[in-house]
Parts: structure tokens; sequence; C-alpha cells
């Protein structure tokens, strides 16, 4: 392998890629979508405060005798519950609830239902969209304290790999504890230090391992949920198969906390790879990275587990701000590969034929390859800390969306253009595999006339491709008004049934996800 610690430019492969089309403009359509948005003035939109209950003094001793201790109302250990990570929704809540066990969260929500009290749920409040902090005065429902590991089940003495857990779990704690026992968790994302579980649930987060084992919908086997009226919805199973029925967990998996509060989760975790191996590569053009994805998927097959992007721009902002080093000589853009397989030698030689592959037809200028833990590590880090990086840049506006594969960096090329100087720095990064771009601008203070720049021809764009205006992060308060960008009225009609079936007050996570005006 050490022959591709460095390796160097050859030729260039020119492969015409397959064109896509974009959406048939039906005018009408997408007049009436644009419309919509535009008389809203969707970002600015800031929700009026629902006739909802404010907690008294009564209230206040039902939740001490309740929680004792875990009731809290100190505002200054309230504060960092109120404000989203990255400072952007600053809510005004006054009092935190820390239960431990279900049947506490229970009797907190039917209480709450019960005095029309709005209840905001908070996992490891590291959500990208607002949607973990209160608006106003909702009540935060932390699962912080809800962080028991309950089985990790196995047939005789071998582990079956099914973890079932409360949802105050954090992420990187129940990677190290399945780890210890030969297997890894499915999902990791750059927040696994504070991340919960629970919240990675409500928000279907997809991270840096879905090209390689696949969403939640699919992993996660079965959930423990409270409804806003304080019913427990069992439906902690641990099968790989059911077909009993509809699959009543999907509903609650990605919708941020809305319909019910999930408690417990049952997830499968795979086995742990017994080689890890991390390529980072340079290349001189985005054709030539796609150029690279296509032939890694048919060269490394079944060990592929991770195939990630930056751009130039992340990586000058995690030398600047974070001070990390770029390993490579510097390229306008760079890709990380993980390949995670069962048999070393195997794993290299396959790493190694396709590295000699695509450099030798130019499509890769550098590249450097790590199979210590450490040096793995550091090379992930290039990738994982860009979120912190772009924080320390400025006020970040960030987009999360699904595109072709084809056309998911010309929306940062465009952006660009279309911003010309009024943003700080217009970055592009994400997870190629999964055609999900990570678009972010940043600017020196919040920026109304920027905002009003990017918002809505983001979505715009988006849309005229088929896209997602959201690939993982959800709608959260900030972008649940341009939800008629990715789905239909019908669909939209049809999820405020949903809500208004299963929290008819509308208690949980109000202001969120589901748009103002549900037409
Ligand atoms: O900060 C972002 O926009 C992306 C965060 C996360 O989804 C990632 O892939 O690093
Ligand atoms: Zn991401």
């Amino acid at each position: 392998m050490a022959v591709f610690q460095r390796f160097q430019r050859l030729q260039t492969l020119h492969v015409a890629p397959r064109r896509l089309k974009p959406q048939t403009c039906n005018v009408t359509v997408h007049r009436t979508v644009t419309e919509r948005i535009q008389q809203r003035h969707a970002h600015d939109v800031v929700p009026t405060r629902r006739p909802f209950s404010r907690v008294t003094s009564d209230d206040l001793s039902f939740f001490n005798d309740l929680l004792p201790g875990r009731t809290i109302t100190d505002p200054d250990m309230l504060e960092s519950c109120n404000v989203d990570w990255l400072k952007t929704v600053k809510g005004s809540s006054e009092v935190l609830l820390r239960p431990k066990t279900t049947e506490e969260v229970s009797q907190i929500l039917r209480y709450c239902n019960k005095r029309n009290l709005a209840v905001s749920p908070q996992g490891g409040n590291t959500g990208l969209v607002g949607g973990s902090v209160p608006v106003f005065d909702e009540i935060i429902l932390s699962t912080a304290l809800m962080n028991r590991v309950l089985t990790f089940d196995s047939i005789l003495v071998i582990f079956t790999g099914i973890l079932t857990c409360q949802a105050g779990c954090v992420l990187e704690s129940l990677s190290q504890y399945v780890e210890e026992r030969d297997f890894i968790m499915p999902l990791d994302l750059g927040a696994k230090g504070s991340c919960h579980i629970g919240g990675n649930v409500s928000t279907n987060a997809g991270g840096l391992r879905l090209l390689r084992y696949g969403s939640l919908r699919g992993t996660v086997l079965g959930l423990e949920v409270v409804l806003a009226d304080g019913r427990v919805l069992d439906c902690l199973a641990k099968l790989r198969k059911d077909n009993t029925g509809y699959d009543m967990k999907q509903l609650f998996i990605g919708s941020e906390g809305t319909l019910g509060v999930v408690t417990a989760v049952s997830i499968l975790c795979p086995r742990k790879p017994k080689s890890v191996n991390v390529a980072f590569l340079g290349c001189s053009s985005f054709q030539n990275l796609l150029e690279t994805f296509q032939i890694c998927r048919g060269m490394l097959g079944e060990i592929l587990s991770a195939f990630e992007f930056l751009d130039a721009s992340c990586m000058s902002l995690v030398e600047k701000h974070l001070k990390l080093t770029n390993p490579i000589a510097e390229s306008p853009y760079y890709i990380v590969i993980e390949t995670a397989g069962s048999n070393a030698a195997h794993d290299e030689e396959k790493l190694h034929d396709f590295l000699e592959k695509v450099t030798a037809s130019s499509l890769v200028a550098d590249g450097t390859v790590a199979t210590e833990e450490a040096k793995i590590k550091a090379l992930w880090s290039i990738r994982e800390r860009i979120t912190e990086a772009l924080r320390h840049d400025g006020y970040t506006y960030k987009y999360d969306v699904s595109l072709p594969l084809e056309k998911i960096y010309d929306l940062v090329t465009d952006m660009r253009e279309h911003l010309g100087n009024q943003a700080k720095n217009v970055v592009g990064y994400g997870h190629v595999g999964d055609g999900n771009l990570h678009l972010n601008v940043t600017s020196p203070s919040k920026d109304e006339a920027l905002l009003a720049a990017i918002e809505p021809y983001v979505y715009e764009w988006t849309w005229k491709w088929r896209g997602s205006i959201s690939a993982e992060h959800g709608l959260g308060l900030k972008k649940r008004n341009y939800i008629y960008y990715s789905k239909s009225q019908e669909a939209v009609r049809l999820m405020r049934d949903f809500k208004a079936m299963l929290d008819p007050k509308g208690i949980l996570n109000p202001y969120k996800t589901l748009p103002d005006d549900v037409r």
C-alpha cells in the first residue's frame, strides 16, 4: 500500500456525462408554488404565538412533585437549551424538564395536553434547522437523562447486533458500547459526541455511513413513542421482518417530534469491520470527481462504506479556523473514500487497483491512504469538522439538498455567481454517494438582503431539478414554509391530518415541520 501514500497525475479520461432534463416546466404549477411562497416571504415569517396556556405555579408544583430536582427553572441553566447550536434561533422557555423514564414522559405529556401547554422535545440540540429549541415559551422536554442501554441481544453467547436503548443515549457512547462487543452503529455523524439517538431517529439523520448501511428507515427495527395525550405506543419490535399492517414507526422517524416523543429505539447494528481504509484524494474538476465515484462503485463494490466530498473553499476554512492540515496537494475538490471489509489483504488489493486506475487516468491528481486509526481519524476530521469551521467563519445560511448527481455542484457554482460579493464564502460539500449536497453561505453577520438573494432562489433551483429541499436535516422552524417545493399540496394536507389526529391541540413541537398555512 506504501506506493499509494502519494500518487501523481497521469492523463485525463474524458467520459461524456448523461445529461438530465430539468423538470418539464409546467409553468402553471411552477408559478403557483412560487407565488405561494413569495406571497408569504417565507424566510421572514416569524410565527405568531398560538394560544397555549402559560406555565403557572400550580403547573410547577405538579412538575416538581413528578420530577424532584429535575424540574429546572434557573435562567442560567435554561439559557443553552433555549438557543440552537448555530445560535440563530432563540426561545424564551422558563421550564426545562428532565425525565428519566417513559412513564415520566407519559405523565408530563398527559398533563401538558390537559392544560394546553406546548412542549418542545429536545435531544442533544445539534439540529441545524431550528427544530430542537422552543420558539416562544414552550416547555423543554429533554431526553438527556434517558441514557440507558436496555438490551443488546444475543443468542446464547452470540450477539445478534440488535441494540435497544433509551432515546437520550449519545450516539458516540452507543458506538463505544457496541464496538466493545464487535459491532458498530449503522450511522455516524459529525455531531456524534452530543447528538442523541432519539433525536437522530426523530430527524431521520443521515450521516457518513448511509451509503453502506442505508437510512434509519431501514435500520430502526422498533420504537417506543409517547403520544401527545400521554399514551405510550409500544412498537419496540426487534424483528427483521414484520408485515403486520401499517409500519407505525415510520410515521415518527423524521417527523421532528411533532407527532410524538421517541423514548426508546431498537436498532440493527452491523458487525464491526475487520479492516478499514480511508483514502483522501484530490480532483481537478467536479466531473473528474463524479467519474471517480462511478469507477469506485464498480471496483470497490461491497467494501465501499463512504464517498464524501469537499471543495477547496471548505479546505481553506478548516485550515484557517481549525488549523487542520491539508494532507495532499491543493486541489479544487477533495474526496474521502472509506472501505470497510472483513479481509485486509483483499480490501487493500481492491483499493490498490482502484487507485491505480483513477490515477493512471488522471481523474485523481493526488492522494493519501490511511490504515491506522489515528490517521484515519485525522483524515475524517477534515470532512466532519467543516460545519464547525463554518460557524467560526460567520453567520451561516445552510442548505441541505438532494439533487441528481450530475447537477450537484452546479448549484454551488450558480450560487457563487448569483451572490457575487454579497456573501463572504459560498462552499459545497457533502455525501456524493447519496446525492446530497451541503451548500453553505457565510456572511460577517445576519444579513436580510443576502438571505433574500439566496431564498427562494435555492429552492427554485432544487425544485427545477426535482430535488429535495431537505435531504437530511429536516424542515424544523426555518424551512417548513418551503415544504411545497418538495411535497404536493395533497401530501401536506395529509400530514396536517395525521398531526391533527395524533396531537389535536398541537402541543408537540409547534411551529415546526408543517407550514403555517396548510391549504
Ligand atoms: O453543516 C452542514 O450543513 C452539514 C452537517 C452534516 O450534515 C454534514 O454532513 O457534515
Ligand atoms: Zn450531512
